[in-house]
Formats: structure tokens, C-alpha cells, sequence
């Protein structure tokens, strides 16, 4: 082989050798890149189905090794999607900042959201959504945002749970609300007040009806306080003036017979004075006619003196009068006021003690009783027998016919009861349709007759509602006082008794010994 020939064979296999590792190391780059392509179009996966397919495509084309020309309408494709998503993921941006937004602004204003939720969630609205920049990063500010939906929805159960506790607690207010209604006993003018305020105190009534009537009772309670200070305030404005005019009589009187116990003096003086002169003069006389007119003269002038005297002890004396009558008079007035107030104090006192419905004794009146009876019976050991008296299914008569005729109902039983029992018993009105009587002496084996009595007396009232007849019942518990009670334990045996009466089958009465 020439020279020439075999350099240049040299330089082609140098040539060939150097384009073979360029196409090796071009390849690896394609390799990488086709790598690259393929894991980069995984991670995209999940924007656009489209654009799956796409990208499916691709890697698939990559993965046989298809050339670029073939491939290039497929990256066209693609990119032209990618840009679309570009928009879409612009909008998606936009469109989950606002919903976000509206969520919390939403979730902001529920009630009862704990303070550090609430916090949490203005913070998270007025700064972290706004500075979110990435799809991605509205991952952390969701995740806080459910989280802080979740703390609210955790208290709203809480205070739902709370608010079935308060609805089941609304019976119990508002037989309380009731029982203060029934004890406010003021003056006429308010009884319509009170009527009203009992009407809308049902079992079911709505929180609302119930806030209302507690302020309704207040006030009655308040204004009935005012009128009893204004009462107190003039009762005791007039007291003082009455003292103040008594003051201004006596001194005025002491200042009269001041003035005419100064007259009288020097008025006496003057006698003295001049009996002294008639005295003196008498001894200088030097004849009886000398004396005569001597003496007739003095006798003349001593006597307008004394009857000067005279007038002013009667002046004295009248004045004295005068101001003892005017005194005695302003006294027998203070006194009649007094008495009156006297008397309207005891009468409030007493009708503090009153059931206002039924006019019975109520139960503060029931408490003294119960407790004045309890300790006689442990000084003296007398049989005492307490029954406790309720009407029955009592609701269905309010439910059916109206509050106003359960009232009537409660009043018609009430006078039955007091005009049944003897009159060493008492009787009171212990709450809503409960009666409590007190039989001191009476021991419980001989007060089953007198008590079965009372019963079938009430069972026999011909009560008529809406043109219906009702019979209306009564069940009775009954127990004496023991050794070793106390006054609880007793009560508590009578309603023991009592709710033997009425779970086995009402009109009833129960003993308990
Ligand atoms: N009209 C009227 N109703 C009252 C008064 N005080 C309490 N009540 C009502 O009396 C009813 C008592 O009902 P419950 O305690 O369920 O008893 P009841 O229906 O008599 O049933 P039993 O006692 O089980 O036989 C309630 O509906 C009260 O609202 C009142 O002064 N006037």
C-alpha cells in the first residue's frame, strides 16, 4: 500500500472511531434526555387527560426510538397543551385563592368558633392565602383550613350537646318560673300582669317565652318595691313633719309662757312693792281719814294689779291649752298613721304568706308550719300525720281546656280540700297542683277515713269544661312523724306514699307508716 493510501486510511478509521464515540456519547445524551422526558412527563401526569395521552405517547415513542421528525408534531402537540395548562393552572390558582377566601369568610362568621380558631383563620385569609404562589402551596393553607373547620365544628357539637341540655332543662324553669308567678301576690293592678306572665309558662314553652317571663316577673317584683318605698318614703316624710310641727308648738309655747312668766314676775314685784309702800305709808299715817284714803288708794291699784295678774295666769293657762290640744290632736293623727302603716305591713306579711291562685298558705308559710310542728312533736310526741295531695293528669286538663280553666280547676279543689279538713289540720298550696296537709294529732292508722273521704269529695266535684264533664282526681300519700326523723325524711316518706298512688293507678291514696 502506498504511503498516502494508508494515511488517509489511518485518518478515516481515526475519523470513523471519533464519529462512533460522538454518536456513542450523542446517544447517551439522548439516552438522558429521553430518561428525563419520560420521568418529566410522568411527573405531569394528572393535569389534563389530554395531555396524558400526549405524554403517554411520547414515552412510548421515546421508549422505541422513534427520530425526531416523527416525534416533532408530537412535541408541537404537547407544548400547545402545556400552554393551555399554563392558563388553566393560572385560572385554578385564582379560582381556589377565592374559594378559599369565601370558605374562611364563610366559616368566620359561624358562632361559637374557640378564640384560637378564629385567630387562625383571619390570619391564615388576610396573609398566607394571599402569599401563596404555587399550586403546591395551597396544600399547607387547605390542610390549615380544614383543620380549623374541624375545631369549629367541634365546638358547634359542643354547644348543640349544651343546647339540648338547656331544652331539657326548660320544664324544670318554667314550672320554677311558674311557682314565683303563683307567689307573686301584689296589689289588683297587677294581677292581670301576673295572669299573663302564667299563661305563657307551658312546658314547651320557647326559651324566648321563657327569658320573657323572667323579665316580666322582675319587673312586677321591682315595681311593686317602688311603690312600697314611695308608701315607706311619704309614711315617713309625713312622720317628720309631724315631729317638726310638734317641735315648732312647743317651743312657740314655752316662748308665750316665757314672756308672760316674765310679766307675771315683775308684775309681782310690783305688788310686793307696792304692799311694802302701803306698809311704810300705813305707819306714817297720822290720822284715820289720812289712812282711809291712804289704804282705799293702794287697795284700788294692788287691786287691777292682781286682776292684771289674774288675766295673765288665764292667758297663761289657755295657751297652755291650746298648745296641749293642737299637740294631742297631731299625735292622734301621727298615731292613726302609724296604724295604718302597722296594718299594711302585717297585711303584706300575710300575704307574703299566701298562695296568690288559691288564697291557701303557701309554701314559705307550709316551711314555718311543717318546722314549728316537727319540733312540738319532739317535745311532746302528739301523732302527727302529713299528706301530700296531687291531681292528677293535671296537664291534659291545661292541654285541653286551657290554662284559665286549670287555674279555676286548681281553685275549685283548693276551697274543697280547706272546707273537707278539720279545723286544727292545715292545709297548703305546696307548688303547681300540690297540696301538703298537716293533721297534728291525728295518728295515720285513724286519718285513712277522713282522707278517703276527702278524696271521693273531690272525684264527686261536677266539673264542666267546653260543655264536657270532667271528673277530676286526686292521689294522696300519707305518713306520720317518727322517732329519729327529720323533717326531709318524713316529707320524703309522704312522697314516697305518694308516687306508690300514682304509678298504681292514681285517685288513690297510699300509706306509709
Ligand atoms: N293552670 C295552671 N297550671 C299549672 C299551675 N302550676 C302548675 N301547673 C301545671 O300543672 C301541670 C303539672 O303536670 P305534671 O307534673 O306533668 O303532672 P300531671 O299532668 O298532673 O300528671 P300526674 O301528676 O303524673 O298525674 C303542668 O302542666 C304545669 O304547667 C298553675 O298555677 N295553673
Amino acid at each position: 500500500m502506498s504511503e498516502p493510501l494508508s494515511q488517509l486510511e489511518k485518518k478515516l478509521t481515526q475519523a470513523i472511531a471519533a464519529r462512533m464515540s460522538l454518536e456513542d456519547a450523542r446517544k447517551q445524551q439522548v439516552d438522558v434526555l429521553t430518561q428525563f422526558a419520560a420521568r418529566l412527563s410522568v411527573g405531569c401526569k394528572g393535569l389534563d387527560v389530554s395531555l396524558d395521552n400526549l405524554l403517554a405517547k411520547f414515552r412510548s415513542s421515546l421508549a422505541k426510538g422513534v427520530d425526531f421528525e416523527t416525534l416533532l408534531p408530537l412535541i408541537e402537540q404537547i407544548t400547545a397543551a402545556i400552554k393551555l395548562q399554563e392558563v388553566a393552572v393560572v385560572n385554578a390558582e385564582r379560582e381556589l385563592t377565592s374559594n378559599i377566601i369565601d370558605a374562611g369568610r364563610q366559616l368566620q362568621k359561624t358562632r361559637g368558633m374557640p378564640d384560637d380558631a378564629r385567630r387562625k383563620l383571619r390570619f391564615l385569609l388576610d396573609s398566607e392565602v394571599e402569599s401563596v404562589t404555587t399550586i403546591r402551596g395551597f396544600i399547607p393553607v387547605i390542610n390549615k383550613l380544614v383543620e380549623i373547620y374541624h375545631q369549629a365544628l367541634q365546638a358547634k357539637l359542643t354547644l348543640a350537646d349544651d343546647l339540648a341540655d338547656a331544652k331539657q332543662q326548660q320544664p324544670e324553669i318554667a314550672k320554677e318560673l311558674l311557682a314565683l308567678a303563683n307567689e307573686l301576690l301584689f296589689d289588683e293592678d297587677v294581677a292581670d300582669e301576673i295572669k299573663a306572665v302564667k299563661h305563657g309558662l307551658t312546658e314547651t314553652a320557647h326559651t324566648d317565652t321563657l327569658l320573657d317571663a323572667s323579665v316580666s316577673i322582675i319587673r312586677i317584683v321591682v315595681k311593686s318595691i317602688a311603690r312600697e318605698r314611695q308608701t315607706a318614703q311619704s309614711f315617713l316624710v309625713s312622720l317628720n313633719q309631724t315631729l317638726d310641727e310638734l317641735n315648732q308648738s312647743i317651743v312657740s309655747t314655752n316662748a308665750q309662757s316665757k314672756n308672760i312668766n316674765q310679766a307675771l314676775c315683775s308684775l309681782n314685784q310690783q305688788i310686793e312693792n307696792k304692799i311694802k309702800n302701803l306698809n311704810l305709808a300705813t305707819q306714817s299715817a297720822t290720822s284715820i281719814v289720812e289712812l282711809k284714803a291712804l289704804v282705799d288708794e293702794e287697795l284700788q291699784s294692788l287691786s287691777k294689779d292682781l286682776v292684771a295678774r289674774e288675766r295673765l295666769e288665764q292667758e297663761e293657762k289657755a295657751a297652755l291649752i291650746a298648745s296641749f290640744e293642737y299637740i294631742n290632736d297631731r299625735v292622734s293623727q301621727l298615731e292613726s298613721k302609724v296604724n295604718s302603716y302597722k296594718k299594711r305591713l302585717t297585711e303584706q306579711r300575710f300575704r307574703s304568706l299566701l298562695d296568690g291562685l288559691t288564697k291557701l298558705p303557701n309554701r314559705s308559710a307550709f316551711d314555718d308550719k311543717y318546722n314549728h310542728e316537727f319540733q312540738q312533736f319532739n317535745l311532746n310526741k302528739a301523732a302527727v300525720t302529713l299528706v301530700v295531695v296531687d291531681v292528677d293528669h293535671f296537664k291534659s286538663i291545661n292541654d285541653k281546656y286551657g290554662h284559665s280553666a286549670g287555674d279555676k280547676t286548681l281553685q275549685v279543689i283548693a276551697r274543697a280540700l280547706k272546707k273537707s279538713i278539720r279545723k286544727t289540720d292545715f292545709i297548703a298550696r305546696y307548688g303547681g297542683e300540690e297540696f301538703v296537709i298537716l293533721m297534728p294529732g291525728m295518728p295515720i292508722k285513724d286519718a285513712s277515713g277522713p282522707l278517703e273521704k276527702l278524696r271521693k269529695t273531690i272525684k264527686s266535684i261536677p266539673f264542666k269544661f267546653k260543655d264536657e264533664e270532667v271528673v277530676i282526681t286526686i292521689s294522696l300519700g300519707a305518713t306520720q312523724f317518727k322517732e329519729g326523723d327529720t323533717p326531709l325524711s318524713a316529707f320524703d316518706r309522704a312522697d314516697d306514699a305518694l308516687y306508690e298512688a300514682k304509678n298504681s293507678g292514681r285517685d288513690r291514696l297510699c300509706l306509709r307508716e
